[in-house]
């Protein structure tokens, strides 16, 4: 932070950073894991930063929160089961809790302090900590898959961070071959996908892989989060093979009007089925690598 900007720099994005001004720094630590920074920015309120890189900032997190959580669980009837690996924000717990279909909902997060500076900073996200039906793991989701049962999951939301780091894992066939196993037949896995402006090949390599491990559909979706690099971040949707699940159809309609003002949660301010099928369609660049056979 100098001169009172953050700018996010990576190697992930080279020659290009997008500027945040700094009103405050309001935490800074360091994990067994990362570098974690909180601040009050002057136009997207509280920002979280983890190594450099921002994870979510008050006033677009919907955009990311809503998009991961209800592609998937749009596209199934009846979500029971539903496991979040990453996510230790709980923006997309608080997502999770909307659908009264849902009975469990587990969540492994390999690092304590994003938990805990959510729950300090971020009350408008920690909220889905509150739903008695999560059942929290602090530790390394891989781990976590290998112990789950074959076939306990209706869904399976990987919220993570860029694979450069500890999430590198989260990016790579034997992960994704965890998932599948840990899916019933039908079920459906959304991971964050990067961007089709910045990170072609590293898309292209997870198409591949998840073709190879997801019998069901495999499909790719996109939206806007104007604090993420490139402005844009987009989703691997897939299920495994079982009943036939169209993403780009939902099933399940939610939409503005479904009315939560009066808890923390409030209405949805991003998703809406629109959205949702929109979010398939795809420039013609990104469509080429991605819908090849
Ligand atoms: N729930 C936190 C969001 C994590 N996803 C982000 C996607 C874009 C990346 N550059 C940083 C993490």
């Amino acid at each position: 932070i100098s001169n009172g900007w953050f700018s996010e720099m990576s190697p992930m994005w080279p020659g290009e950073a997008h500027s945040l001004k700094v009103e405050k720094i309001l935490f800074q630590g360091k994990s067994d894991y990362q570098n974690v920074i909180v601040f009050q920015s002057a136009s997207y309120g509280k920002v979280l930063v983890l190594d450099g890189v921002i994870q979510v900032t008050e006033r677009d997190e919907c955009a990311y929160q809503e998009m991961i959580t209800h592609l998937p669980l749009c596209s199934i009837p009846n979500p029971k089961k539903v496991l979040v690996i990453g996510g230790g924000d709980g923006g997309v717990l608080r997502e999770v809790s909307r659908y009264s279909s849902v009975e469990q909902i587990d969540i492994c997060e390999i690092d304590k302090m994003v938990v805990d500076v959510s729950k300090e900073f971020f009350p408008k996200l920690a909220v889905g900590f509150e739903d008695p039906r999560v059942n929290l793991n602090i530790g390394d989701g891989v781990a976590f898959l290998k112990n789950a049962p074959e076939g306990t999951y209706d869904a399976v939301i990987v919220d993570s961070s860029d694979p450069v780091g500890p999430a590198q894992e989260l990016f790579e066939k034997p992960f994704f071959e965890s998932v599948a196993r840990a899916l019933r037949p039908g079920g459906v896995v959304c991971t964050q996908a990067e961007s089709i402006w910045l990170h072609m090949h590293i898309i292209k390599d997870i198409v591949s892989a998840c073709h190879q491990v997801f019998k069901g559909s495999v499909d790719y979706a996109w939206t806007t989060v104007p604090t993420y690099p490139s402005g844009v971040i987009g989703f691997m949707l897939c299920s495994t093979e079982g009943p036939a699940v169209e993403f780009q159809k939902p099933v399940h309609h939610i939409d503005e009007s479904t009315d939560e003002s009066n808890t923390l949660k409030g209405p949805l301010k991003y998703y809406n089925p629109g959205i949702h099928s929109a979010s398939f369609c795809l420039p013609s660049f990104a469509k080429r690598v991605i819908d090849a056979k």
